[in-house]
């Protein structure tokens, strides 16, 4: 199971096709119109970030690529497979190759740090055995650097610290898509800065592609091979972070003040 989607990732990467399309998305909450007619593309080992203001729709777009919304009408096709008509089975079989990193770290307070990262093993990989999971632990905790934390528990841990143990918890599934939700937020500027620097390197160690939302633009500089701004629901502007800088429509100046 694990090997075919390795295989099926070499595939992807050999082809460079887009990982994820998203077509003509719509999604609204009564009459307010969050996503109106939003597309984007996903390049194979690309670094996208989705920029737009608070309240703009970024989170609910990420929600409706893993399936927690379900979109009006649109096209979200992730590694090759349309996420809106898939089951609840075969959601969760694509979901497994979706890896996501929560705003709020989302780790289990009452569980110790080894607990938090077997979790999504035990839950995804029936299969696995205990030795593979001691490895697999040992191996996430050391990409992050803290592989001395492993029997401490999340409150034991600072902000910066706690963000890397639920970076390895994302990365211990090997997942072919990450998708990052403000990964600096609550961060001081210079631990925002080695959290990026570390999505970066295990990005190239894992040659994985990843979606990042964001409006620290000392995050988005760093990490964005391509930035989409996500504006009255649509994609309003693309390019590179020197291309949107250099642009002189004041909507997407702002950004950069
Ligand atoms: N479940 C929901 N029910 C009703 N409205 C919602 C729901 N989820 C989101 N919204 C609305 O959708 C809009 C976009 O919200 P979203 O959380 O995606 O913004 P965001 O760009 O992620 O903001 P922030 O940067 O502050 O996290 C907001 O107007 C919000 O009130």
């Amino acid at each position: 199971m694990r090997e075919q989607t390795l295989i099926q990732a070499e595939k992807e990467k050999e082809t460079g096709r887009d990982v994820m399309v998203v077509k003509h998305l719509f999604k609204s909450f009564g009459s307010n119109k969050v996503l109106n007619d939003f597309n984007l593309t996903l390049g194979n080992g690309e670094n996208l970030v989705v920029l737009g203001k608070s309240g703009s729709g970024k989170s609910v777009l990420i929600k409706c690529i893993i399936g927690l919304l379900t979109p009006e009408s649109g096209i979200i096709e992730v590694l090759g497979q349309q996420i809106t008509d898939l089951d609840h089975d075969e959601l969760d079989k694509v979901r497994a190759k979706i890896g996501f990193l929560f705003q709020s770290n989302a780790l289990y307070d009452s569980m110790t740090v080894r607990q938090n990262l077997e979790f999504p093993l035990r839950r995804h990989w029936m299969q696995v055995t205990q030795q593979e999971v001691d490895q697999l632990v040992q191996e996430a905790l050391e990409d992050v650097g803290l592989a001395h934390t492993i029997n401490m528990m999340p409150a034991e841990l600072s902000g910066g610290m706690r963000k890397r143990i639920a970076l390895a918890r994302t990365l211990i599934l090997k997942p072919e898509i990450i998708l990052y939700d403000e990964p600096t937020t609550g961060l001081d500027p210079i631990t925002g800065k080695e959290i990026i620097q570390l999505i970066m390197t295990i990005q190239k160690k894992y040659r994985s592609s990843s979606v990042i939302i964001s409006h620290d633009m000392n995050c988005v500089r760093l990490a964005a091979d391509r930035i989409v701004v996500l504006i009255d629901g649509r994609c309003y502007a693309q390019g590179t972070y020197d291309e949107l800088k250099r642009n002189g429509d004041p909507v997407i100046h702002q950004f950069f003040e």
